[in-house]
């Protein structure tokens, strides 16, 4: 078996520490990337082989994109003619099972997917997408792939990719950032920035850990730290009278009309795209 990376970066990082902590050996892993840096890190840390961008690509059951969207067209076609008949995963925001065909000269057995950082530390959610001329090997393959980082949604509609890159693909930010400002809550009540950063991360870790051990939904559960009349009331009064609720949701539809942006802009037909 061997899986080939095109792009070290932050998410082919997260995803090759999750699957070589799950049990793919370092050398089953292949990545290439222009960083030397990068290469000598990946290589350092999870075992795996690397090579820059002009080397020949190695026999791969799978070729990953885990490039930027807005590189993927050029990179894709210099690819192209050593393809084989690997299986191609797509990793990249927006782009469409379409545009990436045609730009690998006809591929049709492509599978896409939209990953999540917590990959690194086999806690990701993956969305996924498979083109039709795909074979259930080919499912499969990418099912073994993205178990090792974590849960998978199959999706049967390519669209809702951009829902999916919206809510999970985009997700850890959003909690990352709501972390971020619980912690300079606490800043602000004269906790030091150690206290201040355990307050606000064991909060998460552990109402996390309670809504996924509860058979209580997530409403339920806050309603039951909000006495009447008491603190967690004229805090979440504050939220709601700040539409923080609907911020959220209007945030997540920014980020999935983004995705299929990036599709209609980049993976426009010809020449029109680049
Ligand atoms: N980060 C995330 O949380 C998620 C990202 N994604 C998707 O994953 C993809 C990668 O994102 P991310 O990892 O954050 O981005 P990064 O910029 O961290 O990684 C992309 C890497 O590809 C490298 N690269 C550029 N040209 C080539 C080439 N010709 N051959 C091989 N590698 C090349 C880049 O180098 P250089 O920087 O020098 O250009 C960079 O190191 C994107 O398409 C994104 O939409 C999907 C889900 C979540
Ligand atoms: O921000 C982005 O475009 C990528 C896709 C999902 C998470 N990161």
């Amino acid at each position: 078996m061997r899986i080939t990376f095109i792009g070290g970066g932050n998410m082919a990082t997260a995803m090759i520490g999750g699957m070589v902590a799950r049990g793919f050996a370092g050398s089953e892993i292949h990545v290439v990337e222009p960083d030397a840096a990068k290469r000598a890190q990946l290589h350092a840390d999870f075992g795996v082989s690397a090579s820059a961008p002009d080397e020949a690509l190695p026999p791969s059951n799978a070729v990953v994109f885990a490039i930027k969207p807005q590189q993927f067209r050029t990179v894709a076609e210099g690819i192209a003619p050593q393809l084989g008949d690997a299986l191609v995963v797509s990793i990249a925001a927006g782009i469409r099972c379409d545009a990436i065909g045609r730009w690998l000269g006809g591929t049709e057995r492509i599978i896409r997917v939209m990953p999540n950082t917590p990959a690194l530390v086999q806690a990701g959610i993956s969305g996924a997408y498979a083109a039709p001329a795909s074979s259930d090997a080919d499912r499969q393959l990418a099912t073994r792939l993205l178990e090792s980082t974590g849960e998978i949604v199959w999706v049967d509609d390519e669209g809702d990719l951009d829902g999916v890159t919206a809510i999970s693909g985009s997700g850890p930010a959003y909690v990352f950032y709501f972390m971020e400002s619980l912690q300079a809550a606490a800043r602000a009540q004269g906790f030091d920035t150690d206290t201040a950063r355990r307050l606000a991360y064991q909060t998460f870790a552990g109402a996390v850990k309670l809504a996924q051990q509860s058979d209580d939904d997530a409403a339920t559960l806050r309603q039951k730290v909000t006495s009447k009349g008491g603190t967690t009331e004229r805090a979440i009064n504050a939220l709601e009278n700040s539409q923080v609720r609907s911020t959220i949701i209007a945030a997540a539809s920014a980020a999935a009309a983004r995705s299929k942006e990036l599709g209609d802009e980049l993976g426009r037909d010809a020449d029109e795209g680049r």
